[in-house]
């Protein structure tokens, strides 16, 4: 049954795509991993995200939105001989994803090409991450940040770590080998947890130097090897403002591509609300301090870092809608609305 599938999936027919469940493109996503031809000719049918040293290519609509735009791959191929470049280059795609009629996304690094070539043929300008994220709307976000994150780890992973010879990838990007050693790389997440600390009444934020002026976040930190989460966060809370975490409460999670991919798990804590006095480790944490209902409510309202008068202390804001600490901290305000109506 599987020999009939792969003889049926070569690269020049087109897999039939009636309308796709979340199952069928799945399946369809695990196949493109596993079969190279496969992958190749839904690379050739497929479209491409662009970057340029992992700068992602923007355009603007005619509403003033911005937008990632998937590009064909065959109109880049075309890019790319007008630019007098090898059209092959293509394959040094890596899959992202799929969309509901299962054609095959893939984003592509064009950091060896000219800048404002490739802008002035896609129409488009390459953004830096951190600003892309600001211009583009919450949906696309994960993905601008998953290509960027599986660009950058093949260009960082170039080598076997064991043997210093080259490792070689698959068609799809999912991995790399080394026939050396013959190890197997894959993308890796650093573990890190992210925690919203209450006392029943306020939360507790914090702000590490490098962050921007008035810019204060739920604590974070990497986790230890052979720690739970449980443990890591039982453990950064006590190490960053030295308080002891009583219960804790799973709320989400999210891939972050800062300064490299770390995998988010966010959570909900609380603390005894008679040992509240915060210790602040200096060396991790600029300051962190309680925040009342009224001020975070008031800091979530401010969309974009907010614009001071000089010789002004900084306004309090808080992370933009694309990053999981607002997703806590929204989570956090609301429940104090509510239990505000209650009582
Ligand atoms: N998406 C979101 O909403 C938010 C995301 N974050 C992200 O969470 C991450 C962790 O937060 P942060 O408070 O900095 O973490 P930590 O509190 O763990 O402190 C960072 C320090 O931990 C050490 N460290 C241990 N393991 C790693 C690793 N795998 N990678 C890098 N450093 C490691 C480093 O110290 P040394 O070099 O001395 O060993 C580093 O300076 C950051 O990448 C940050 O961007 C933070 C807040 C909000
Ligand atoms: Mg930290």
């Amino acid at each position: 049954m599987l020999h009939t599938l792969k003889l049926l999936l070569t690269p020049t027919m087109t897999i039939s795509r009636p309308c796709s469940s979340y199952v069928s493109r799945m399946r369809y996503l695990m196949k493109l991993k596993e079969d190279d031809e496969v992958c190749r000719g839904a690379l050739q049918s497929g479209s491409l995200f662009l970057y340029h040293k992992l700068a992602p290519l923007l355009q603007k609509n005619k509403n003033g939105i911005y937008q990632m735009p998937a590009i064909k791959t065959s109109e880049v191929q075309g890019i790319l001989e007008k630019l007098g470049k090898d059209k092959q280059l293509v394959d040094e795609s890596v899959l992202i994803g799929c969309t509901e009629e299962n054609e095959a996304q893939f984003s592509l690094d064009l950091g060896e090409i000219e800048q404002s070539e490739v802008e002035q043929l896609c129409g488009g300008v390459f953004v830096d991450l951190r600003k892309a994220f600001f211009l583009l709307r919450a949906h696309e976000a994960p993905l601008v940040a998953k290509g960027q994150a599986l660009l950058r780890w093949h260009q960082s992973h170039k080598f076997c770590s064991a043997t210093g010879q080259p490792t070689f990838r698959n068609q799809s990007g999912s991995q790399r080998v080394c026939h050396s050693s013959g190890f197997t790389y894959y993308p890796m997440m650093a573990p890190v947890v992210i925690v919203l600390v209450s006392d029943g009444n306020r939360c507790l934020l914090g702000r590490q130097a490098t962050f921007p002026p008035g810019m204060y976040s739920a604590l974070a930190g990497f986790c230890d090897m052979g720690e739970t989460v449980e443990e890591t966060v039982h453990r950064e809370i006590a190490e960053e403002v030295g308080l002891e975490v009583q219960s804790l409460q799973y709320s989400g999670s999210q891939h972050w591509p800062f300064p490299q991919s770390s995998f988010m798990v966010a959570c909900h804590a609380t603390v005894n609300p008679d040992k509240t006095e915060v210790s602040v480790d200096k060396v991790e944490l600029d300051d962190a301090r309680w925040f009342t209902l009224e001020e975070v409510t008031e800091a979530l309202q401010r969309k974009k870092p907010p614009r001071n008068p000089k010789g002004e202390p900084p306004t309090f804001w808080v992370p933009p809608s694309y990053a999981i600490a607002n997703r806590l901290i929204s989570e956090w305000a609301q429940q104090q609305q509510l239990k505000l109506k209650r009582s």
